[in-house]
This record gives structure tokens, C-alpha cells and sequence, in this order.
């Protein structure tokens, strides 16, 4: 990819980096401010580690960063692309092991997929743009409108549905979520669906009876089939920055998310966030999100993100 003239990426790749550019070129920025005609000491390091810190990407992988860059160039002139380029290389390192799709295991009938997060962090749109996905592949989707709370969200998935010709599962606003859960693996599985996609509400992360109610949307889940939901994705906004290492923290611990996918990284200077996510919690990132059509998700690549974050892609 890299060789490819930037006109003739794709549009996922261009709103991609021209979303991240905040982010890049605020380590660019910052860094060709105070490396330009230096030699490299410990003060530089430490700066460049500063600089990594407040792109979010977490002390561990700014310090192992700023290590690689001191690494046989002390008293030697260095240039802000040079260190952009150790910064690419390092943050790949840290995605690569985490960037795997998400493998719908065909024997499953259905694959029961669990999408879950905070408020507003693109659940829903989410699960649109999957089951467009899943379906242009041939499979029989399903959808579940377990947003019981939000009547706006039972309409967007409907809407959605309509779009991509699948049947959409939906109580009446303020249903018990399990039991619409429930109802909708029961259909899906007389259906013989290939892909069952459940919404839920929108919960803070430190919200204890909601994170209780969604442990129990699990439970009633495994009535219906004890090996489900096979995938529980957990939906970042990246917008919200360091609280996103917090979230994925308590959904990892109530639903067992088996998997990440970051939306909004179309308008963020906080994209940095995955990365310190990648190295704390290893959790398989699937998707990024980089707008709101049924075009702009896609699969999460470690080689294209650590580039657009570096800015050495679109110097
Ligand atoms: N720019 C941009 N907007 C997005 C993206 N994904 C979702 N959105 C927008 O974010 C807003 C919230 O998305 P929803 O899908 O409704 O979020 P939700 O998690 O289902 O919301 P709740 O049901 O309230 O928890 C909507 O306006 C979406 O169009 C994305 O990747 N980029």
C-alpha cells in the first residue's frame, strides 16, 4: 500500500489517515519543533516520549519508542522523519498480533454476535454496516434491535435492515432487552440464519445495574445455546480517548468481549488510544470505522494505521 500514489487509495484508507492527521500531525508537528539540527541526547528522548505520551499511546510503548530511537544515535543528527519512522515501525510491532478478522465459524447456526458499549460510541451503525457486509458475502443475517431503550435505535436498525434486506428482531421501547435476546436466537435458529447480530443499550462502563442487566442478556443467550454468543465485540468511540482503556476493562469482565472495533477514527486527534489499548489488553481489534456509510468500515490493518498515525505516509 504504501507504494501506491495517495489518489488512488482507497477511501476508507483516505479518511483513515486524513482522520488521524490530527493525531500525526501532532506528533509531526511537535517533533520537527525541537529536532531540527540537535544532536540526539536524553533531553530529546525525553521529549519525543512526552510528545508519544500526549498522542495517547500509552507509557509503555512511548518509552520502548523512544528507546528504539536512542538505539546507537546518541550524538548523532537525527531528523523529525527518521524518528516518524521508528514511530511507524514500533506501533506496528504493537497492532500486528492484535489485527485479526473476525472469522464467522460457519458450523454455528447461527454465529451469534454481541455488540456492545458505552452511549453514542456507534453500536448500532455498527451492526448496519456488518450485516451489509456479512450479507454481500451470501450469509442469511439476522438482526436483534436490543436497544429496547433508545426508540430512535430500534428505527435506525430497521432502516438499516431495510437498506441490506435483513429481518430485523424488535420489541416495543423499554422491553426487556434478554427476552427480545432470547426471542431473536430462537427465530434466527428456526430461520437456520447464518449471522445473528444483537444491538444493545448504550451503558457507562461504571453504571453497576446496567452492566448487570447486560450479564444477564448473556445468560439468557446461553438458554438458548450454551456455545453463544460466539463473539461479543466491543464498540470504542475513539473520540473519548484515555477512557476507552476503562471501558474495555469493565465489558471485558461483564460480557466477555472477545473482540474490538474503534469507530470515529474519521474525525479524531485521539486515535493513539488503540495502541496503548493493543498493549495492555491484546484483545483482536476487527474493524475500524471511518464515517457513517455502509462503506466505511473496514477490516483493521496493523501496517496502515501505524502509517497514518506516524504521518510518514502522508508527508
Ligand atoms: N464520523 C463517524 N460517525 C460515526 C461512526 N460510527 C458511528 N457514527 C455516528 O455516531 C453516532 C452514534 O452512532 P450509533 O450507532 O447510534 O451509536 P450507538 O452506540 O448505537 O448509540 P446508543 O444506542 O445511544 O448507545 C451516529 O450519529 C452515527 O452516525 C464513524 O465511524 N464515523
Amino acid at each position: 500500500m504504501s507504494d501506491t500514489p495517495e489518489t488512488q487509495k482507497p477511501s476508507w484508507w483516505r479518511r483513515l489517515s486524513s482522520g488521524l492527521k490530527r493525531t500525526s500531525s501532532s506528533i509531526g508537528t511537535a517533533l520537527s519543533e525541537f529536532i531540527s539540527k540537535r544532536k540526539l541526547d536524553r533531553a530529546m528522548l525525553d521529549e519525543i516520549e512526552d510528545v508519544l505520551l500526549r498522542a495517547d499511546l500509552g507509557t509503555e510503548v512511548a518509552s520502548r519508542i523512544s528507546d528504539a530511537v536512542g538505539e546507537g544515535r546518541y550524538d548523532k543528527m537525527i531528523s523529525a522523519s527518521d524518528v516518524k519512522e521508528i514511530v511507524a515501525s514500533e506501533v506496528e510491532k504493537v497492532l500486528a498480533p492484535v489485527a485479526k478478522p473476525l472469522v464467522i465459524d460457519d458450523a454455528k447456526k447461527p454465529f451469534v454476535v454481541l455488540v456492545v458499549g458505552v452511549n453514542g460510541s456507534g453500536k448500532t451503525t455498527t451492526i448496519g454496516k456488518l450485516s451489509a457486509r456479512f450479507a454481500a458475502e451470501g450469509r442469511k443475517v439476522m438482526m436483534a434491535a436490543g436497544d429496547t431503550f433508545r426508540a430512535a435505535a430500534i428505527e435506525q436498525l430497521k432502516v438499516w435492515g431495510e437498506r441490506t434486506g435483513t429481518p430485523v428482531i424488535a420489541g416495543a421501547q423499554g422491553s426487556d432487552s434478554a427476552s427480545l435476546a432470547f426471542n431473536a436466537l430462537t427465530a434466527a435458529k428456526e430461520q437456520g440464519r447464518d449471522v445473528l447480530l444483537i444491538d444493545t443499550a448504550g451503558r457507562l462502563q461504571n453504571r453497576k445495574e446496567l452492566m448487570s442487566e447486560l450479564e444477564k442478556v448473556v445468560r439468557v443467550i446461553k438458554k438458548v445455546d450454551d456455545t453463544a454468543p460466539h463473539a461479543v465485540l466491543l464498540v470504542l468511540d475513539a473520540t473519548v480517548g484515555q477512557n476507552a482503556l476503562s471501558q474495555v476493562e469493565a465489558f471485558t469482565r461483564t460480557a466477555g468481549v472477545t473482540g474490538l472495533v474503534m469507530t470515529k477514527l474519521d474525525g479524531t486527534a485521539r486515535g493513539g488510544i488503540l495502541v496503548a489499548i493493543a498493549e495492555k489488553h491484546k484483545l483482536p481489534v476487527h474493524f475500524i470505522g471511518v464515517g457513517e456509510g455502509v462503506e466505511d468500515l473496514s477490516p483493521f490493518t496493523a501496517r496502515d494505521f501505524a502509517q497514518a498515525i506516524a504521518g510518514t505516509e502522508t508527508q
